[in-house]
């Protein structure tokens, strides 16, 4: 495209957003370097959403196991052994960033594996001391694990060192009540860790609907995960023999193997050198960008959890790709927000789409309900007294279904395709006329009344 710079796109970030920003606009004929400090891939591939997800499989099998006598199966007692489950999704993971590798070089992207730095409106600096120039430049950097300051903080580990432990922790003290503290409760509880959440509200997973919250609470408490709630941290002690004394207001000092802070993340920023080219963060230190990924500065763009908008990866991708096809494919493309289905990959798993009962009531007229509270028929057999529930919230006056919630096995992907339906905006009846498939989990979606 252009001779007057080096490349015509430089990505700082091999992540969900990068990856997907850079390989598009190759494809579209960008000259494209992309630079990773750490490994290609990014937060899921390498340390988020795999891995996790391989340990919720790996995790649930202890149920499963538990579950197969009463179904017939002579199970010997077994026992877990995390150092191979967890180098075996170390494995899995080296070979997925060597899948991204390849496939960023059959793009001809090139890949710089070095800390990249933003030196001016076209200028990148790499850690191994070169400067390169750039028509565009796109910050696809992530966002990192908060960690809190408190006495003996340096003890505690994030989801960055979680997947890598060399022993598994008898017991596990969790801060925080969102996604990753209860997906890493229902996985180390389910490998047999003594679990205990603490939380510095009297709310797990704000924002997902209340009837779902109170059913992953009551079940994860009767499984035996401990919650502590409206406690935060005072200090930490490490005792000679590794033991860790939390102390934490509120309640007495719980003794622990490891603490595992999960508090959220905050975007990658720091010393990125974003002042040399007048690109305005927020407060949170997020790049601000416009509907079309802009920053202030003309030349410099930002997709995924750096800009802080939907810290998810599919919307990471989205970005990128709309990047890629407006700045360098001739095609604007805009990336609409509007019912993102999401999941919690907790033991049992939590996922939605749209609206909860809360936010239709303040933004619509008129809002009606439906709620499927029901035992599946898997866990009758097994003698699992564990409730699912499915409820759709539905527009009073138009009938449409605005949002479902649902908790209960295989909710995720249940919930992915029953989001096709709240984004195209169908209503209650499309709802009701359609057949169960019987006996199946989701025909409660098209039997409640
Ligand atoms: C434990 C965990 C579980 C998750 N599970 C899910 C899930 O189930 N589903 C889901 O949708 N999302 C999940 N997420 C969120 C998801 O991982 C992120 O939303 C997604 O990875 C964001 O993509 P990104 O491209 O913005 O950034 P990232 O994927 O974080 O990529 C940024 C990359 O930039 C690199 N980098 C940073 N600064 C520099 C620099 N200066 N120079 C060079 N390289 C740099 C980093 O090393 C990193 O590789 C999870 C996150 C975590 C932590
Ligand atoms: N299944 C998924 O899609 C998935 C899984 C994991 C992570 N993620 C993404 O990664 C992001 C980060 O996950 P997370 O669980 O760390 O964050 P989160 O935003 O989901 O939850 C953060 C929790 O920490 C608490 N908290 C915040 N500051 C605190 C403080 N100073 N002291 C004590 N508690 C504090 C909050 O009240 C909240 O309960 C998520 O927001 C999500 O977008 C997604």
């Amino acid at each position: 495209m252009s001779q007057k710079y080096d490349y015509d796109l430089f990505v700082i970030g091999a992540g969900s957003g990068g990856v997907r920003a850079s390989r598009v606009s190759a494809a579209h004929g960008a000259k494209v370097a992309i630079a990773e400090e750490h490994k290609v891939g990014g937060t899921c591939v390498i340390r988020g959403c795999v891995p996790k997800k391989l340990l919720v499989y790996g995790a649930h099998f202890a149920e499963d196991l538990q579950d197969a006598r009463r179904f017939g199966w002579e199970v010997p007692d077994c026992r877990f052994d995390w150092p191979t489950l967890r180098d075996n999704v170390l494995a899995e993971v080296d070979r997925l960033e060597g899948l991204y590798t390849e496939n960023l070089e059959r793009h001809k992207v090139e890949i710089i594996k070095e800390r990249a730095t933003v030196a001016g409106p076209h200028e990148v600096k790499l850690s191994g001391g070169r400067t390169v120039t750039a028509g565009k430049i796109l910050i696809a950097t992530g966002a990192t694990p908060v960690m809190l300051d408190f006495p003996g903080a340096e003890h505690g580990i994030s989801s960055n060192e979680v997947f890598h432990l060399d022993a598994l922790p008898k017991r596990i003290l969790i801060t925080g009540g969102g996604y990753i503290a209860n997906e890493f409760a229902g996985i180390f509880h389910e490998f047999g860790s003594k679990v205990t959440v603490v939380n510095r509200s009297d709310t797990i997973l704000r924002g997902y609907e209340e009837a779902l919250r109170d059913r992953l609470l009551q079940i994860s408490i009767t499984k035996g995960i401990d919650f502590k709630f409206n406690a935060a941290f005072q200090k930490i002690e490490k005792g000679e023999d590794g033991t860790l004394t939390a102390y934490l207001t509120g309640c007495e000092p719980i003794e622990a193997d490891a603490i595992l802070f999960a508090i959220g993340r905050r975007p990658n920023t720091d010393s990125l050198g974003l002042e040399t080219a007048g690109v305005e963060l927020d407060k949170k230190g997020a790049v601000m960008v416009d509907a079309d990924n802009k920053s202030s500065c003309d030349s410099i763009y930002a997709v995924g959890d750096v800009t802080n908008r939907v810290q998810l990866t599919p919307v990471a991708i989205r970005e990128g790709h709309a990047f890629a096809d407006t700045v360098f494919g001739n095609k604007p493309t805009r990336v609409d927000y509007e019912s993102i289905p999401s999941a919690v990959f907790s033991h049992p798993p939590v996922a939605s789409v749209g609206l909860t009962e809360g936010q239709a009531r303040d933004r619509l007229g008129t809002v009606k309900t439906y709620q499927s509270d029901f035992r599946p028929m898997k866990n009758v057999l097994a003698g699992r007294n564990e409730r699912a529930l499915y409820k759709l919230v539905v527009d009073g006056e138009t009938e449409e279904v605005v949002g479902i919630h649902m908790i209960g096995p295989d909710a995720p992907e249940i919930l992915q395709a029953a989001a096709i339906a709240v984004k195209a905006k169908l209503k209650k009846s499309d709802f009701d006329a359609v057949v169960a498939l019987h006996p199946t989990m989701a025909e409660e979606l098209v039997l409640m009344r």
